[in-house]
Parts: structure tokens; sequence; C-alpha cells
């Protein structure tokens, strides 16, 4: 039996589980994961190793895995990888983020159409000269349903960044000071346009881009940086639905499409 018939090491899956599934919706946090999955048809528990929690479940009789990364991009690349191994073809990162951008509203939602590489795990998949874009038809129906949603939402560029505090140039920390380096960088993605700071999105873009597989993102803002440094956690809990409703309309686009 070739390894990728048998149960993925991290994920603890394998194919059969997964029933067929080609969509996965792939959140950082683990206790996401069975919010996303009870919005959805007969919501299932199929695993839960380290960081990896993973439900199947249905729309309209589509199966569809939602399976969480954990934070950053080394652990997104291992379930991405392990995911695609076991016939998944379409990612769909839900997240959390933190807006750079004044105009940006807590509990709006951003669909990126690209991320800065300020990771280290994309530079595995490809150089850095190649660009982390989503995939159109996964942003097209992320668009779409926001859209349909009616939530306000930004589309544009998220920059990911493989630190929380440092990478996202936060002072309020244990040395109440950022490393000189590392000084001027939301001065420097604010005048680029960059619309926020995530963890995974350049490195989830990077990888299925360059092994011919789709990936989008939504993110639901949960801080906004021009006026806070850390997120109010009962905020956070409430905004990460909107992220979760667009791409649920996402997928009816998708399976649609398909
Ligand atoms: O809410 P999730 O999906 O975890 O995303 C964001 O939240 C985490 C940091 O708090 C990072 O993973 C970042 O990308
Ligand atoms: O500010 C934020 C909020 C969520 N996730 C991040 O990476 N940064």
């Amino acid at each position: 039996m070739s390894k990728i018939e048998s149960t993925v090491f991290h994920l603890g899956l394998n194919k059969e589980v997964l029933e067929g599934a080609k969509i996965a919706l792939i959140p950082g946090d683990p206790g996401r994961v069975s919010k996303i999955a009870s919005y959805m048809d007969n919501p299932k528990p199929l695993a839960s190793n380290r960081e990896y929690t993973s439900y199947l479940a249905y729309i309209e009789g589509t199966p569809i895995v939602v399976c969480s990364t954990g934070i950053g991009g080394p652990s997104t690349s291992i379930a991405v990888e392990e995911l695609a191994q076991l016939g998944i073809d379409t990612f769909i990162r839900i997240g959390t983020t933190g807006a750079i951008q004044e105009n940006i509203e807590i509990g709006d939602v951003i669909i990126s159409t690209g991320c800065v590489r300020l990771d280290g795990a994309s530079r595995h998949f490809a150089p850095l000269e190649y660009p982390a874009v989503a995939s159109y038809d996964v942003l097209n129906a992320l668009v779409t349903g926001a859209k349909e949603a009616n939530l306000t939402h930004h589309v544009g560029v998220s920059a990911s960044s493989d630190t929380f505090y440092p990478g996202q140039e936060r002072y309020d920390t244990f040395r109440k000071d950022v490393p000189l380096h590392m000084q001027g960088k939301i001065k420097l993605w604010q005048q680029l346009h960059v619309l926020n700071f995530e963890m995974e999105g350049a490195t989830l873009f990077t990888q299925a881009a360059s092994l011919g597989l789709r990936a989008g993102m939504v993110a639901g803002v949960i801080v906004n940086r021009t006026k806070a440094e850390i997120p109010d956690e009962v905020m956070a809990k409430k905004v990460e639905n909107n992220g979760i409703t667009v791409a649920l309309a996402a997928l009816k686009t998708l399976i649609a499409g398909k």
C-alpha cells in the first residue's frame, strides 16, 4: 500500500473518512472547527491531533472537510500537504486579522487577493519572486459570498507575518519595544496599500498555487492597528462568524461552478 493510501501522519485522516471531499475550510484555531461544521449538514468529528482538529460536513449533499491549521506557515503547510494527499484540491482559509488601514472597521471582513511573504515556510515551496496569490475562482466566490451576505468587505493584499508581536510591530510586549529592524513596518505596508496582518496566507497561497491547487482566504477584522494593539477576545469570538458566513456562501458558488 502506497503511503498516500494510508493515514496521513499529522492529521490522522485517510481518504476513506473524507468521503471524496475536494474542498477544505481551514481556520487557524482548532476551536473554530466544530463551529464552522455546525453550520453545515451532518457535521461529524474526524480527528484531533496536535493543532489539527478535523470534521466532515455536507453542503447541498457535497462533502466538505473542516480542518484547523494552527498558527503560522509551518503548521499550515503540513495540513495543506496532507489534505492534498487525501484528494483536497481547494482550500478556503477562514481567519481573523488585524487591519492596518484606518478605514477598516472591526467586524469587517478582508478577502485577500495576495499576501506579502513575510513568512519563512513559503520559501520552501517557491523562491521569493514567486507571487503568493489567491486562485481566481476561490477569490471570486468569496467576494460573491460577501456581497450575498451583505457584509462590509475589503478586497486586497494582506501581509503574512511569522510572528504576532515583533513582526506585526506590537510595542506593548514584555520588552515594551520592537527590535529596530522591525520598526516602521506598519507604516511601510500602509503606504503600499496592504490591508491587514495575519499569519498563514502567504504560505497557503504559495504552496497551493505552486502545486496547482486552489486557495483563497477571508478573515474577520478583530483589531484595527491604527487604534489598538491587542484584540478584544469577546469581540474576536463574535467577529469570526463573519468570515465563516462569507466562506459558507462562497462554497455554494464553488460547488455550483464545479
Ligand atoms: O484566527 P486565525 O485563523 O488563527 O488567524 C489569526 O489569528 C492567529 C493570531 O492570533 C494567527 O493564526 C492569525 O493568522
Ligand atoms: O492583529 C492580528 C489579529 C489576528 N491575527 C493576527 O495575526 N494579527
